[in-house]
């Protein structure tokens, strides 16, 4: 079983417990009960012409098993906030990325920017969650997903106000997502059996890549350069975990890769 296969199993597996503990009718109602205003990531790209660059907190990968065990994410928020992040991706799976709800939660109490839920979502139950936690925007990844269960999530995430960013990892999986309605196009250049990353990768698919969504480029972006590299040929946001969680000074290096350094 690959590394996907295993944290999808584990997920279902971890759903069911949470339904248990809280039935999906009662989810709705925190849901819709949630009183957070919506950020939209899209209405500030389409305002600002610039990188825009989602900061991730990320304590541990499965590639990587420390990257910053100890990091507060409410305290790591405000820095990139305070950096101008124009959204943060916070991981919410607890075995694998030692992520957490509250993590999400208390970092909704803390900034006004977007923020993402990164997870494993194959089950509507997951953007209930999201939507109750204060995210923006939900991963749906196309890896794991059927293109009839992709259209539904991402039509059911919209319905509930939350932005939806569909990630590929190759040309195959652009069937997948097909004239989906995404709000952003992601292309992850991890190989996760050998947890590489490549960025000529998220060159060489741009060709096929739809209009109709932003694109997003995500993993193993290392500095300015990368950035310049990859939006010269059409990129417009950027998801970037570890190079900014294992940084002395988040804030400064997120000003570098959008090109204002300090
Ligand atoms: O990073 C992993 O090891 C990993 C393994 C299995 C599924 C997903 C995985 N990573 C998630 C991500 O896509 C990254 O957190 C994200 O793109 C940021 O990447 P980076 O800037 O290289 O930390």
């Amino acid at each position: 079983m690959d590394i996907l296969s295993q944290i999808v199993a584990d997920t279902v597996e971890t759903i069911k417990k949470r339904k248990q503990t809280l039935s999906l009718n009662d989810l709705q109602a925190r849901a819709g009960a949630s009183s957070h205003p919506h950020h939209s990531l899209k209405a500030k790209v389409a305002a600002d012409p610039k990188p825009h660059i989602i900061a991730e907190f990320k304590r541990k990968s499965p590639s990587r098993p420390n990257i910053n065990m100890n990091a507060d994410p409410v305290a790591v928020a405000q820095t990139y906030e305070a950096g101008g992040a124009s959204a943060m991706s916070v991981l919410t799976e607890p075995d694998y990325f030692a992520g957490a709800p509250e993590d999400l939660q208390a970092v909704r109490r803390a900034v006004a920017m977007p923020l993402l839920r990164k997870d494993f979502v194959v089950d509507p139950y997951q953007l209930f969650e999201a939507k109750a936690w204060g995210a923006d925007l939900v991963l749906l990844i196309a890896r794991i997903l059927e293109p009839a269960q992709l259209a539904e999530l991402n039509a059911a995430a919209q319905e509930l106000g939350l932005e939806t960013l569909c990630e590929v990892h190759n040309r195959e999986e652009l069937a997948v997502v097909g004239t989906t309605p995404v709000d952003f196009l992601g292309v992850n250049c991890r190989d996760l059996k050998k947890f590489s990353t490549n960025l000529d990768q998220l060159i060489d698919i741009v060709d096929d890549l739809p209009d109709h969504a932003v694109w997003v480029a995500e993993s193993g972006i290392g500095g300015r350069e990368d950035v310049a590299r990859l939006e010269a040929v059409g990129y417009r946001a950027f998801l970037v975990g570890e190079h900014l969680m294992r940084n002395t000074d988040p804030g400064a290096e997120i000003g570098n890769l959008r090109g204002n350094p300090a």
